[in-house]
């Protein structure tokens, strides 16, 4: 059992975050742009879960605004996640795999996307909060 620690600023950080599987067992990151926190980081797709969302919906919605493409709730299966404090707010990172869409990802909000060998993953520069979650990935793909 994981113990939710709050931060004094309040509750902690939701974030909903998903690995896209290609037919090759590829995993799809984008990097982070210059005006963002973290830029030049590459990361899961996705982002902040919103008042009166659930993750899945959340997830949804920020696949459509950041890579274009359409999926839905059933195709989002849980898989892993993340426990970290950033500072003033703790981070939960919610992983889900989906393997299921309709459209090409194209990098909507982000400096660039590539597909990568999930083993390739750990050579990439990653937040601190997904490095835990490559090889959980690793061993659910
Ligand atoms: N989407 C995504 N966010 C991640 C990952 N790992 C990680 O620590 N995060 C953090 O989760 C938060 C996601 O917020 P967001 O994507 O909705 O918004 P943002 O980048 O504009 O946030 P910012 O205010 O930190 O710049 C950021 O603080 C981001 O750094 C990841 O793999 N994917």
């Amino acid at each position: 059992m994981t113990a939710i620690i709050l931060s004094q600023a309040g509750l902690p950080l939701f974030v909903t975050a998903v690995a896209l599987v290609d037919a090759d067992g590829r995993v799809l990151v984008q990097q982070r742009s210059a005006h963002r926190s973290m830029a030049g980081l590459w990361e899961f797709p996705g982002g902040k879960v919103e008042d009166g969302e659930t993750p899945e919906v959340a997830l949804v919605r920020e696949l459509r605004e950041e890579l274009g493409i359409e999926t839905s709730s059933a195709c989002l299966a849980p898989a892993c996640f993340a426990s970290e404090s950033l500072g003033d707010r703790h981070l939960i990172l919610l992983l889900y795999v989906c393997r299921k869409w309709s459209g090409t990802p194209r990098p909507l909000d982000s400096a660039g996307l590539k597909w990568v060998r999930p083993v390739d993953l750990h050579g990439l520069e990653m937040p601190p909060a997904d490095k835990p979650l490559i090889g959980l990935l690793e061993a659910l793909l």
